[in-house]
């Protein structure tokens, strides 16, 4: 039977590293006979400039019936601070997670060992990490209420957020990174504040409570101020780190530049069923954009889990993997991960390499 492919290119650097990405699931879907059938929808910024919403019903639509979804990123200057916030590119991406539920986000950092003198951190420091964030992704602070901008009583603005995780929520994710925990490193690390926070005091108890059905899984702990610090320090310590939402997005970038920059790190929103959103972690890059120079690879590789986690076809993504190896291994290098030695090539010029190496 064949499978719905959902494709948003979103804004800035995101029709050039959709494009890439596409050119390599279409090749797979040839080579492998997947039957992939892909349908285009919008999201974002230009999503609002046509049809006045980030998140239109139409994609709403197309987004629920879709088996899988490839996205770009969203945002950029000439929306910011100019709509109401349900109407900015961002919160488009926000209602997308919620409705759908994507709750697991799983960002591995992994330093292929062509890139490790890549990274601003010392090779030996990184060589051979191969780090998965667990991040939270449809609660926290980012959703939770009430959130507003007030004024008070003497006349003066106060801006406030909520952070709320029940405990189904936390329970929820935790499982998601102890069973992803035993089919790798047999490691976890649930990041949190539970030293000032009660919200992260209650997702402490959980994950404790829960390590008891995971025996074979050694849960550590660790607050967020220390764990931003281990990951430059000794980033190879960890295996699995599980944590809210708002921890997940900050570390999550700085775990990127250990893989050598953030057009490297890919990432896989799942929920409870099979269905699940693919994009790269990084940004619509503005400073970049329309220039045919980020890099695709992230969202390339993204694409990889997408063919793994949504499509049933480990094999080809297996294969994406190995070709995203073979062009580093060919010297191949967009500016953001240019060393001495390396041949530069445009974005495009890294889609076709990789449809090649496939
Ligand atoms: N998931 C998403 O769609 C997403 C994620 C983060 C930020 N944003 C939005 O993107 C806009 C820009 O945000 P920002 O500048 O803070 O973060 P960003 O990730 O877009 O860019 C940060 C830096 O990384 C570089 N960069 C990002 N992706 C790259 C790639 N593939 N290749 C080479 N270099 C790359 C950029 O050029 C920039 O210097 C904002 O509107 C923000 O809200 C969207
Ligand atoms: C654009 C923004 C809403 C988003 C987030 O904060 O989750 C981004 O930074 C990310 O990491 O996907
Ligand atoms: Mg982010």
């Amino acid at each position: 039977m064949s499978k719905n492919v959902l494709v948003m290119e979103g804004d800035g650097i995101g029709p050039e590293i959709i494009r890439e990405a596409r050119k390599v699931l279409e090749r797979v879907n040839e080579l492998d006979n997947l039957d992939l059938e892909f349908t285009e929808a919008m999201l974002g910024g230009r999503a609002y400039d046509k049809h006045g919403h980030p998140y239109p019903e139409e994609t709403r639509e197309k987004a629920r019936a879709a088996d899988a979804i490839l996205f770009g990123s969203v945002g950029g200057p000439q929306w910011d601070g100019k709509t109401e916030r349900h109407l900015r590119p961002e919160a488009g991406l926000l209602d997308i997670r919620s409705d759908l539920d994507l709750f697991a986000n799983l960002r591995p950092a992994i330093t292929f060992a062509q890139l490790a003198d890549a990274s601003p951190l010392k090779p030996e420091l990184v060589a051979g990490l191969d780090i998965l964030i667990v991040r939270e992704l449809t609660g926290g602070i980012y959703f939770g209420e009430p959130r507003g901008i007030r004024t008070l009583e003497n006349g003066e603005r106060q801006g406030y957020n909520t952070d709320v995780y029940s405990e189904s929520e936390i329970r929820r994710i935790g499982k998601v990174a102890f069973e992803a925990a035993q089919k790798r490193g047999k490691k976890v690390c649930s990041v949190d504040k539970a030293n000032v926070m009660e919200v992260t005091v209650l997702w402490r108890e959980v994950m404790d409570e829960l390590a008891k059905d995971y025996p074979d899984v050694e849960l550590t702990h660790m607050y967020v101020d220390n764990a931003a610090m281990q990951l430059v320090v000794n980033p190879k310590q960890f295996d699995v780190i599980v944590t809210g939402n708002l921890f997940g997005d900050i570390l999550s970038d700085e775990a990127s530049m250990l893989t050598g920059s953030i057009g490297m790190l890919p990432s896989a929103s799942l929920n409870e069923g099979n269905q699940g959103f693919y994009e790269p972690s990084h940004g619509s890059a503005p400073d970049i954009a329309g220039q045919n120079i980020a890099n695709p690879l992230a969202t390339i590789m993204s694409a990889a889990m997408m063919l793994r986690y949504s499509l049933g076809a480990g094999a080809a993504a297996d294969r994406v993997e190995a070709a995203v190896s073979n062009v580093l291994d060919q010297g191949l290098r967009t500016g953001d991960i240019m060393s001495e030695g390396m041949t530069k090539v445009s974005t495009s010029e890294m889609g076709d390499a990789v449809v090649a190496a496939l």
